[in-house]
């Protein structure tokens, strides 16, 4: 069989970053940032870095505009990816195999491919297509690759939105990840529901399994766990409940309840002096979080057991997606224009566009994976060839438009 021809050059960079072992939880940030040196030496960009926290650097990447006073665009990924287990996968993780697929494409099958490292090579990409093409944007472009989103951001973009470094970009819009679809639509996440993650833990008698003891540590627990359950029950029906136009409910529009971790006992006659329960909950902005939060606090004191927010986001700022949004108008009519059709989200999870979002910088979330099965986090994570090369030119597209905006 004749040897497949090797990859063009943009696909053949996108496996040079796959192949750089940012996995969680030990991320190698150094070879990251020495990638990504290279690649903004090569399209005269500047680069800043800074490590807020020691051996995780920031890096911004500039392209600057010719109108450099006007608010700047944040074009935001993260560099890290979830660890993988390899025993699971058809190829090594981190080797970026280019399979050929029947239908004359290509698989790139590596850990970081949807999440999010498609995302962050297409920017540079899409840069690099407008420069050859000698185009000049009016406002300044801010690629920025941050770590440890995987984690939840607390040692990256929760320090970087609160620094000098941060408010000398001026920002006023920015994009961040989305998910794929499996359905033809690219969708956009406008907002995100707030991630709350609750520990109650109850103290009570003990003594031999055997006996009738008396307030024990579990039983204070089995009412929290049954009133969690009976609103993740709510939720449900609700969730399987279409709007009142017919359209169906997704994810973000719910809130979401799941017991993840139950811890109590020593030994099987032996009735447990303490016992915990915990459970991750996202809250939709449709949902008030300040009274949320104060009626898990009154649950817990029913039942004489203490409350622990492992994880409580307060904030639900949404992206405005009208006409009052001029990023949002020009992000709209770009993708529009390339014929690709819009389904606006809330995001079931957290990322870093949160962080935006709050500092007040309004941000979508896109990956420009349509008709593709949602593999993020999962074994075997790919994206198709021509994925990356319609993902540069949407870039091409969507970032003229708001740059110009
Ligand atoms: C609360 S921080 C956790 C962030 C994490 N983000 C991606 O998976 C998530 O579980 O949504
Ligand atoms: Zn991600
Ligand atoms: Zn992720």
């Amino acid at each position: 069989m004749a040897e497949p021809s090797p990859p063009p050059p943009p696909v053949q960079r996108f496996i040079e970053y796959l192949r750089i072992k940012t996995v969680q939880p030990e991320p190698d940030y150094a070879a990251c940032e020495a990638f990504l040196r290279r690649q903004a030496a090569e399209l005269g960009l500047e680069v800043q870095s800074h490590a807020f926290v020691a051996g995780k650097p920031v890096v911004v990447l500039t392209w600057v505009g010719t109108e450099p006073a006007l608010p700047s665009i944040i074009l935001n990924s993260h560099t890290d990816v979830v660890p993988v287990s390899e025993e699971f996968w058809t190829h090594p993780p981190f080797d970026a195999a280019r399979v050929a697929t029947e239908d004359g494409d290509f698989k790139i099958i590596a850990r970081g491919t949807q999440d999010m490292k498609i995302v962050g090579h297409c920017y540079l990409e899409a840069v690099r297509v407008l420069q050859g093409r000698g185009a000049r944007l009016r406002r300044t472009l801010h690629l920025v690759y941050v770590p440890d989103e995987e984690t939840g951001g607390h040692d990256g973009m929760r320090h970087f939105v609160q620094s000098d470094m941060f408010q000398a970009l001026n920002a006023g819009f920015a994009l961040d990840e989305g998910m794929a679809n499996p359905e033809a639509e690219l969708r956009v996440f406008y907002g995100e529901r707030a991630p709350c993650w609750v520990r109650f833990v109850a103290h009570g008698n003990t003594g031999h399994g055997s006996q009738f003891i008396e307030d024990t540590a579990a039983e204070k627990l089995v009412p929290i766990i049954n009133h969690l359950m009976e609103l993740r029950g709510e939720q449900l029906s609700l969730f399987r409940t279409p709007h009142a136009d017919g359209s169906r409910r997704t994810l973000g529009d719910v809130t979401t309840v799941n017991l993840t971790m139950l811890q109590a006992g020593v030994q099987h006659n032996v009735v447990p002096e303490s016992a915990s329960v915990c459970f991750d909950i996202r809250i939709s902005p449709t949902l008030d979080y300040v009274r949320f939060r104060r009626d898990l606090e009154a649950l817990a004191a029913a039942h004489g057991a203490t409350l622990e927010m492992v994880q409580f986001w307060n904030d639900n700022t949404m992206t405005p997606t009208d006409a009052s949004n001029p990023f949002w108008v020009a992000f709209e009519g770009a993708v529009g224009a390339m014929g690709i059709p819009l389904f606006k989200e809330i995001f079931p999870a957290a990322t870093d566009a949160r962080y935006l979002r709050k500092a007040g910088v309004p941000a979508l979330g896109v990956t420009p994976l349509r008709n593709a099965p949602i593999l993020l986090h999962d074994h075997n994570e790919f994206v198709k060839e021509s994925e990356v090369l319609d993902g540069i030119k949407f870039y091409v597209g969507v970032i003229s438009a708001i740059a110009d905006a």
